[in-house]
């Protein structure tokens, strides 16, 4: 994956720390688009180009799923969409404005407020109840306790969770864990959730009870992109990019109107 012909290194760009926070619902276009992208590792002889020079257009309301084999890029192109890596080369825009060049407070600002992130291994905190795991970022971004309090009940019912609240993460399953992250990662009604392999470690029914969950998120609008290596849960999505090497090979529509049917078929998998 090194690039031949390129040389040096590529310039880095200014960053401008004093940044607004980017305002939702400020987006025209697609709500997450990335122009040119890529990410490097390494210099010189040794450099491997993990993301190579990719567009992508996000509109709202879109599920996307990102596959392809492993080595190939996924994880290190939602880590740029998410703003969690910089890129090498190209920008990274959300709701209408540019994330990529942000400082590092307007960054984790944007972060908080505007994205929310589900991880293979959820990620939570052990020491926090699910409740008190789903309200943190509320908080962080600014919200009262009683709101916060307010919006963590109504997600941990929307996730079937409202009986675990007090639980901490040690006393839930793996596919409840799951679900308490997805909470945390709509507490701040996020334009778009990123999610790197959500099912990962999940058995089929708990993949199901996600992909349930994420049906249900789709039928509410929410823009959501996913990485996976399951061709059975990429086909509840609404579109599918492959990746190979650092770009896409193939960026497939799939209709959105059989996603009902396409989670009927899953739950005939189960069985
Ligand atoms: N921090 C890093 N330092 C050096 N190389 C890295 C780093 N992170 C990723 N890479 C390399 O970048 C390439 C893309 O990695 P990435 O994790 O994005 O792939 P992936 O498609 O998500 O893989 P997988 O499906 O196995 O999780 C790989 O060749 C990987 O070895």
């Amino acid at each position: 994956m090194t690039r031949n012909g390129r040389r040096g290194w590529p310039r880095r760009r200014g960053m401008d720390d004093g940044a607004g926070a980017v305002r939702p619902g400020a987006a025209a276009g697609p709500v997450l688009r990335a122009v040119g992208l890529a990410r490097v590792y390494g210099e010189d002889e040794s450099a491997i180009w993990a993301v190579d020079g990719i567009d992508l257009d996000v509109p709202a309301g879109q599920m996307l799923a990102v596959m392809g084999p492993s080595g190939c890029g996924k994880s290190t192109l939602l880590q740029l969409l998410g703003g969690l890596d910089r890129p090498t080369e190209g920008e990274v825009w959300l709701g209408g404005q540019r994330i990529d060049d942000l400082g590092e407070r307007a960054l984790a600002r944007m972060r908080r407020r505007c994205l929310g992130f589900v991880f293979q291994a959820y990620h939570l905190i052990d020491e926090l109840t699910a409740a008190e795991n789903v309200e943190l970022p509320a908080l962080l971004a600014g919200a009262s306790p009683r709101t916060a309090r307010h919006r963590t009940a109504e997600l941990l019912d929307r996730v079937g969770l409202a009986d675990r609240a007090r639980h901490l993460p040690s006393q839930l399953s793996g596919g409840q864990r799951q679900r308490i992250a997805i909470a945390r990662a709509l507490v701040n009604k996020p334009l778009v959730v990123l999610a790197d392999e959500p099912t990962g470690n999940l058995d089929s029914a708990a993949t199901l009870d996600i992909l349930r969950l994420f049906g249900e998120l789709r039928a509410a609008g929410q823009t959501l992109v996913m990485v996976t290596h399951d061709e059975r849960v990429a086909a509840t999505a609404d579109r599918v990019v492959s990746l190979r090497d650092g770009v896409p090979a193939d960026d497939t529509a799939l209709d959105s109107d059989t996603g009902t049917a396409r989670l009927g078929t899953l739950l005939n998998w189960e069985n």
